[in-house]
């Protein structure tokens, strides 16, 4: 059980503890090991032209987000105040603590209803980072009463990290709510058989919830008055989280308020969605709406593997990026560039969901999501090295950079496009400017850059060194 006013301090003892093993790091740096032969199939060209675009697409107003919030176009306008959403005393005082001064669209236009009495069912669409996670939260820690000891709301999220980054905003939004507390059902997570849970919060992945309602019958769902599904379409697009979602919901009470909340919800999605949730109120972006446009997004033509190597290199020795995601298709690739950049002498973070519960906290709490200011450069990763298991939800202010090695394609061969808008939305969190950067191999991938571009309305820029004004203008 966690006290949500100590929860903080607890979380920081548990990740030490679980400091045990680093799949891939060596703490050097990349000028050490620099080696001008290795660079030498990217011409000097290339190499400014990388950089610049690094360095520039970057630079990010400090009055950015407050000018954005005036902007009525963008997903940060807000007129109102959270005062304004009448929230309880200890609520609003963990929002102010958050340094959040002002309602997001997403969070102004939601939470009037997902605060209303009778409660309203909800499917929510947002843009990435635009503070969805936040404004579900409010609403959980508003439906809690504090004197009943039993599950009260719960959340449901596809994968283990980010039902521990949801946890972490719970935990912190929910700090002076002393008597609300919060419980994990996770893999790691074990409870004794017939125990009953008494925390009003529980947050999990649908396997292990379920588990616990049936086979355990420790936690006892009759009396869930909120359930959230985040990335929503894709606990009802995936065979087995769907049918664990779906089973969850049956047992909730009939009159359970529902929340769905994504980026992302194609045309086949939506209807289910519909069908299961009783007269929702529907949140919705328009197609061109989607992507956002504080990431700037860019392709270079790489034709080889190795020559994608190379531009990893440059981009991973740029000093101007803060942190890097790339992304790979499959777990293999992922090891492979994680491997050769650590023979290199490169310090990365590889997260390819393997098994092991530990190794994976680490990798991403520990050794990539720590600020600056806690821990060591030379204790930080400064690339995370990964698969589609961290394209979704992940929140990590300082990424600066995604790229994707592999441009992500569905089982038909077609462009994947959610999950493309998912992950570069790892960057450009809440207004900041990010960068993504896509290597594109040949025919294949040129066809598939054309199906994302084509899909949301909105060009990719070729990093040209023939054309270096049109890209200096492009960046300035
Ligand atoms: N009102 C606000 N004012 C300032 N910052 C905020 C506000 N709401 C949320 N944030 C911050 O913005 C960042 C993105 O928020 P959040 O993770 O909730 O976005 P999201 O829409 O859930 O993203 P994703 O679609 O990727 O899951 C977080 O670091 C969060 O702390």
């Amino acid at each position: 059980m966690i006290d949500l006013g100590e929860a903080a301090d607890l979380q920081e003892q548990e990740l030490a503890r679980q400091v045990k093993n680093v799949i891939i790091d060596c703490n050097k740096t990349t000028e050490q090991n620099e080696n001008p032969e290795e660079t030498k199939n990217i011409s000097i060209a290339d190499t400014a032209l990388l950089q610049k675009v690094i360095r520039t697409g970057l630079v990010t107003s400090k009055n950015d987000v407050e000018v954005q919030r005036k902007d009525p176009n963008s997903p940060l306008y807000s007129v109102k105040s959270f005062e304004a959403l009448h929230l309880k005393p200890n609520i609003l005082k963990g929002v102010y603590s958050m340094g959040y001064n002002a309602p997001s669209k997403i969070q102004e236009t939601a939470l009037p209803a997902l605060l209303a009495d009778p409660p309203q069912n909800m499917i929510a669409q947002s843009q990435s980072g635009t503070g969805k996670t936040a404004a579900f939260v409010i609403a959980m820690l508003s439906r809690v009463e504090p004197s009943h000891k039993y599950p009260q709301v719960i959340c449901l999220s596809p994968t283990l990290e980010l039902a521990l980054q949801i946890g972490q905003v719970i935990e912190k939004i929910g700090r002076f709510c002393t008597d609300i507390h919060i419980r994990y059902a996770v893999t790691g997570e074990n409870i004794p058989r017939g125990m009953k849970l008494t925390e009003q919060v529980i947050i999990g992945t649908p396997g292990k919830v379920f588990d616990w309602a049936t086979k355990f019958r420790c936690l006892d769902l009759s009396k869930i008055r909120v359930c959230v599904l985040d990335e929503a379409d894709i606990m009802i697009d995936t065979q087995g989280l769907q049918d664990q979602s779906i089973r969850i919901h049956n047992l909730l009470p009939r009159r359970c308020q529902m929340m769905l909340f994504s980026v992302t919800y194609n045309k086949d999605v939506m209807q289910f969605a519909e069908c299961l949730i009783t007269n929702p109120n529907i949140i919705r972006l328009k197609r061109e709406e989607e992507s956002l446009g504080n990431i700037r997004q860019y392709y270079v033509n790489c034709s080889s593997q190795e020559i994608k190597y190379k531009a990893i290199a440059i981009i991973y020795s740029s000093a101007s990026i803060g942190q890097a995601i790339i992304f790979f298709h499959t777990r293999k690739k992922a090891t492979w560039l994680a491997e050769k950049l650590t023979h290199d002498g490169h310090g990365v973070g590889l997260l390819s969901g393997e098994p092991n519960v530990d190794q994976r906290i680490t990798v991403l709490e520990r050794r990539f999501r720590r600020d600056l200011s806690e821990d060591s450069e030379r204790f930080r990763n400064r690339v995370l090295i990964t698969t589609n298991v961290a394209a979704r939800g992940i929140d990590i202010e300082q990424v600066s950079l995604v790229v994707n090695f592999d441009l992500p394609v569905g089982v038909d061969g077609n462009a994947d496009c959610e999950t493309y808008l998912h992950r570069i939305g790892r960057t450009g969190r809440f207004g900041r400017n990010g960068l993504a950067i896509n290597m594109v191999d040949g025919p294949k991938a040129y066809n598939t850059l054309k199906q994302i571009e084509n899909h949301f309305d909105r060009k990719i820029i070729r990093l040209d060194t023939d054309n270096l004004e049109e890209v200096e203008r492009l960046t300035e």
